[in-house]
C-alpha cells in the first residue's frame, strides 16, 4: 500500500515505515496503521525534497545580488565589500563578479565562514542605498560555467594509490572519507543526529513489545502504543516521535566544532601520485582504496596535528632512507603517526546565537564577543548551555498528551536536580509528545538559533607522538643503526614542528611495533621508547657521507622528547594521565557537558557506590568521586587501568578503585563482593554507569546489572544507536517466565519459542527507560552518542 509511495531517498523513514508495519502484529487495528503508514510516506516524501535542498544549501559558495552596476565594481570591490563588513581575508578564498553585472559569488574557506558571510550580508546595509542585497547558497548560474569548467579540470587528476593490477577505483576526497558531514550546515548535522536516536528510542519500543508477552508487556510499551494510535489519527507523521520509549530532550551540540578532535590518527602511504603523504585514509582497503589524503582541510583535525603531519610527511618524503607502507604488497616501515594533545586547563566555548550576531550586526557592531570559559567550574556548568531543541519542527502539531509531558517534564527535571523543567517545549516523544507545554522559559535553543561561529581554541601544552612501524621492513630488520637514526631524526622533525607551532611544548615520543596487515595493532603490541644514537665513528675521520655523527639538534630533541611517555589532559577541573593507547574521548569540551549529564543523572549521592563499567582511564567515576562513597571502574586495557589508578592520585581521590579485565569476566564477582545481601550498600545505592564500545555490553554484563536488585539506576552512554537498542531492550524486557506463555496461539516469536527473547530467566525487575539526550561528540560525521536514564 504506502510503500510504494516511499521515495528511495529517505531510508530512515523507510525504516519508520518498517516500525509501522511491525506494528501491525500489535493489536492496533488495520485503519489506524494504514493512517499511520500514508503519514509516514508523506514524512519521507517532504524529506527527501529537503534533503535534496539541503545539501545543495550546504557548500562553501554564495551568490549575492543587488550590487551595483559599472564603474570598478569588479571582483575586487566586491570583495573589498566583504572585508568591510567583517569577513576576513582567510575566510574569502575567491570572488568573482562582472562591472556589468549586479550579482557576484564569492567562495569561503569553509562552511561555517559561509554560513558567517550569509548572516552578515543578511543584515547589513547594501553598498548602494535602496537596493535589495538578495543572499543565496551555491553559484548563480552566471558564473557556475567557469566553476564548472575548473571542476572537470580537476577530475582529470590521476587517480594512483589503488590495488594494482585492478581498475583503479576513484578514491573520495579526504574530507568525503573521515568528515563526510564536512559540508552540512550544522543545525542540520544536529536535526540528522538527533532524528537518528529519536529511530533508536522508537526501535527499543518496538523491540521489548516483541519480546514481552501480553501480560508482562511493560506499561510504558502498551502507553506507547496508545500514543502511536492516538498520533496517527490525530497528527499525520507525527508517528516518527509518539512510540519513542521515553522522552528524548533534544541533543547537546558540541561546544567546539572547528578542529575540535584531541587525537589525530594519520596513516603514513602514498598519495594519489604514488608520493609519501602522512595523512588520512581516502577510503577502505576493502574497496580497493590505499591512497592518503592531506589532512589540513578537514574541519575536525587540530592545528598541531595538522603541522606534526606535514613535518612527518616531510621527512619521510625528503630524507628518510626508509618507505611508507604499503599494503599492497605489505613492504614499508613508517605505519602510523598517531598524534594526542593535552591542556594544562581546559576550556568551554559558549556559543553565540545566529540572532545574537544578526542583531550586533544589524545594530553596525561587530559580532558578538566569543565567550570562552577557561578552567570551567564543573559543579556549576549548566549543560543546558548546549541543549538544541526542536520546537519548530512541531509546527502545527496538536497536543497529544500535555499533561503527560508536563508531569514528565517536572519528574525529569527533579531527577536532574534542574530548577527549570527540561522538557518543557524541546523534548520529542514518549510521555510528552506532541504536547506544545511551552509557557515561559525553554531551556536550551532552538536548532534554528545554531551558529557556526566560535572562538580560537587554546593551543595545546602537551604532546604525545606515537610512530607505528614495521619491523618486519627488510632493511629496518638487518640494520639496526639505521632505524635508531631514522627514528630519532624523524623525532627531530616533529619536535622542531610542535616547538614551532606553540613555543614551549611538552613532546613526548613512543614507538609502537607491529606487522598485521592493517594499521590496527592489538593492545599488546610492543611500545618502546626511542632508540639510542647508534655507536659514533670510532675516528672522526671513519665518519662517511652515508653516516655521519648525529647532529646535536638530533640528540637534544630526542632527549627532550624521550619523556614520559604519556601527556596529561584537563577536563572537569582534574588532570588525566593518557598512555598511547588508552581510550579518551576526542573532544574534551564536549566531553565535559556529556560528563554533567551523567552525574546528574547518576544523582549519586555520599551512600553511593558508583559502578563506572568500561571505564577508560577513569574519567567518569572520578569526576563523580567526591558526590560518593565508592567508585569502582572495570576496563578490558591494562595500560588505561593503570591511568585510571593514578589518575585518581593525581586528583587526591582515595575512594576509588579500578579492576583490569572484561567487565564480563570482572563484573559478577566485582556485584557478589560490593553488591550482594551482605553488603553496606542498601537497595538503591548502587549506582552504575556503562559507557561501552561500539560493539555494546556483552551479554553477561547485562544478565548481571539485572540480577543486582541492588541497582535501581543505570546511566547508559552510547555512541553506536544500534547497539544502544539491543543493549536497553535487554534490559527493560521482563524475564523469560514459561507460564507467561499466554499468547492466545498468536505464537508470533516462532512456535512458543515466545518470551524468552530476552533470554535471561530469573526473577528480576526489567527497568523502565525514564529519559534520554543525544549528544553531538563528533561534528562532521555521522557518530552520535546517547545518554539515557534507567530506573526500576
Ligand atoms: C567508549 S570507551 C569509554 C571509556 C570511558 N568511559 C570514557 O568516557 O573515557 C569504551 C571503553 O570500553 C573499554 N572496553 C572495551 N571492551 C571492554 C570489555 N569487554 N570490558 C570492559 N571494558 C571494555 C575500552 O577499553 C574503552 O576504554
Amino acid at each position: 500500500m504506502a510503500e510504494a509511495a516511499v521515495p528511495s531517498a529517505a531510508p530512515a523513514l523507510r525504516r519508520e515505515l518498517e516500525f509501522v508495519k511491525s506494528l501491525l502484529k500489535t493489536g492496533c487495528s488495520v485503519d489506524e496503521m494504514v493512517a499511520a503508514a500514508n503519514a509516514a510516506a508523506r514524512v519521507a516524501a517532504r524529506a527527501a525534497a529537503e534533503t535534496g535542498r539541503e545539501v545543495q544549501k550546504g557548500g562553501t559558495e554564495l551568490t549575492v545580488r543587488g550590487l551595483p552596476v559599472g564603474g570598478d565594481w569588479d571582483w575586487r570591490a566586491f570583495k573589498r565589500f566583504l572585508q568591510s563588513r567583517g569577513l576576513s581575508q582567510r575566510a574569502i578564498k575567491f570572488t568573482d563578479k562582472d562591472a556589468e553585472l549586479d550579482v557576484g559569488v564569492a567562495r569561503f574557506a569553509t562552511v561555517a565562514d559561509c554560513s558567517l558571510a550569509a548572516d552578515l550580508l543578511a543584515a547589513c546595509e547594501p553598498p548602494e542605498p535602496g537596493a535589495t542585497l538578495v543572499i543565496e547558497r551555491g553559484l548563480a548560474p552566471e558564473y557556475a560555467k567557469r566553476s564548472r569548467k575548473r571542476a572537470r579540470e580537476g577530475e582529470e587528476e590521476p587517480q594512483a594509490g589503488s590495488i594494482r593490477g585492478a581498475k583503479a577505483p576513484r578514491a573520495p576526497d579526504v574530507c568525503a572519507a573521515v568528515c563526510p558531514w564536512w559540508q552540512v550546515p550544522y543545525p542540520k548535522q544536529l536535526t540528522d543526529k538527533h532524528q537518528r536516536i529519536v529511530e533508536a528510542l522508537n526501535a527499543i519500543t518496538v523491540e521489548v513489545d516483541r519480546r514481552a508477552y501480553g501480560s508482562s508487556k511493560p506499561e510504558w510499551v502498551r502507553a506507547a502504543h496508545a500514543r502511536l494510535s492516538g498520533a496517527a489519527a490525530a497528527v499525520p507523521g507525527s508517528a516518527s516521535s509518539a512510540s519513542l520509549c521515553c522522552p528524548l530532550l533534544g541533543i547537546l551540540r558540541s561546544p567546539a566544532i572547528e578542529r575540535y578532535r584531541n587525537k589525530s590518527e594519520f596513516t603514513a602511504g602514498l598519495d594519489e601520485h604514488e608520493k609519501p603523504l602522512v595523512g588520512f585514509l581516502r577510503g577502505s582497503f576493502q574497496d580497493g582504496i590505499t591512497c592518503v589524503g592531506n589532512p589540513d582541510a578537514t574541519r575536525h583535525t587540530s592545528l598541531m596535528a595538522v603541522k606534526l603531519a606535514a613535518a612527518a610527511t616531510a621527512y619521510i618524503r625528503d630524507v628518510s632512507q626508509f618507505a611508507p607502507y604499503d599494503k599492497r604488497n605489505q613492504n614499508g616501515y613508517w605505519r602510523l603517526v598517531l598524534v594526542r594533545e593535552g591542556r594544562r586547563k581546559s576550556f568551554l566555548p559558549v556559543p553565540v546565537t545566529s540572532s545574537a550576531v544578526k542583531a550586533a550586526v544589524a545594530d553596525g557592531a561587530s559580532p558578538p564577543a566569543l565567550g570562552i570559559l577557561d578552567s570551567p567550574t564543573f559543579a556549576t556548568l549548566d549543560p543546558l548551555t548546549y541543549l538544541v531543541t526542536f520546537g519548530e519542527r512541531r509546527e502545527g502539531a496538536k497536543p497529544v498528551a500535555a499533561a503527560a509531558a508536563a508531569a514528565a517534564a517536572a519528574e525529569t527535571s527533579a531527577d536532574m536536580g534542574l530548577d527549570e523543567p527540561m522538557v518543557e517545549a524541546g523534548a520529542t516523544g514518549g510521555e510528552g509528545e506532541g504536547g506544545s507545554v511551552s509557557s515561559g522559559h525553554q531551556p536550551g535553543m532552538d536548532v534554528s538559533e545554531v551558529c557556526e561561529v566560535e572562538p580560537e581554541h587554546p593551543l595545546p601544552d602537551e604532546v604525545m607522538v606515537m610512530l607505528q612501524v614495521n619491523p618486519e621492513y627488510p632493511p629496518a630488520k638487518t640494520d639496526p643503526n639505521s632505524v635508531a637514526r631514522e627514528l630519532r631524526a624523524m623525532t627531530a622533525a616533529l619536535h622542531a614542528a610542535a616547538t614551532a607551532a606553540v613555543g614551549e611544548c611538552l613532546l613526548t615520543v613512543r614507538v609502537q611495533l607491529h606487522t598485521g596487515v592493517s594499521n590496527a595493532a592489538p593492545a599488546d603490541a610492543p611500545l618502546l621508547t626511542l632508540p639510542p644514537a647508534p655507536d659514533p665513528p670510532l675516528l672522526p675521520g671513519d665518519a662517511t657521507e652515508e653516516q655521519p655523527p648525529e647532529p646535536r639538534e638530533v640528540t637534544a630533541a630526542v632527549e627532550a622528547a624521550s619523556g614520559p611517555g604519556y601527556i596529561h589532559d584537563s577536563l572537569c577541573e582534574l588532570r588525566f594521565r593518557i598512555s598511547p593507547t588508552a581510550f579518551f574521548q576526542v573532544n574534551s569540551p564536549a566531553t565535559c557537558a556529556l560528563y554533567k549529564v551523567v552525574g546528574d543523572w547518576a544523582a549519586a549521592g555520599p551512600s553511593t557506590l558508583l559502578l563506572d563499567i568500561c571505564c577508560g582511564t577513569g574519567t567518569i567515576g572520578l569526576t563523580m568521586a567526591s558526590r560518593v562513597a565508592k567508585v569502582i571502574g572495570v576496563d578490558s586495557v591494562p595500560s588505561a587501568i593503570e591511568d585510571a589508578r593514578v589518575n585518581a592520585a593525581l586528583n587526591g581521590i582515595t575512594n576509588a578503585e579500578f579492576v583490569a579485565g572484561k567487565a564480563e569476566d570482572a563484573l559478577p564477582s566485582i556485584l557478589s563482593t560490593h553488591a550482594g545481601p551482605d553488603s553496606p550498600y542498601g537497595p538503591g545505592d548502587v549506582v552504575a554507569v556503562a559507557d561501552p564500545p561500539r560493539a555494546g555490553l556483552h551479554r553477561t554484563v547485562l544478565r548481571a546489572l539485572l540480577g543486582c536488585e541492588r541497582i535501581r539506576r543505570l546511566v547508559f552512554v552510547s555512541c553506536n544507536p544500534d547497539n544502544l537498542v539491543q543493549n536497553i531492550a535487554a534490559l527493560c524486557s521482563p524475564p523469560y517466565n514459561r507460564s507467561g506463555r499466554d499468547r492466545g496461539g498468536r505464537g508470533r516469536h516462532g512456535g512458543g519459542g515466545g518470551a524468552d527473547m530476552n533470554g535471561y530467566s530469573g526473577d528480576y525487575t526489567p527497568f523502565r527507560p525514564v529519559t534520554a539526550l543525544a549528544v553531538d561528540l563528533f561534528p562532521h560525521t555521522a557518530h552520535v552518542e546517547a545518554v539515557m536514564l534507567l530506573e526500576r
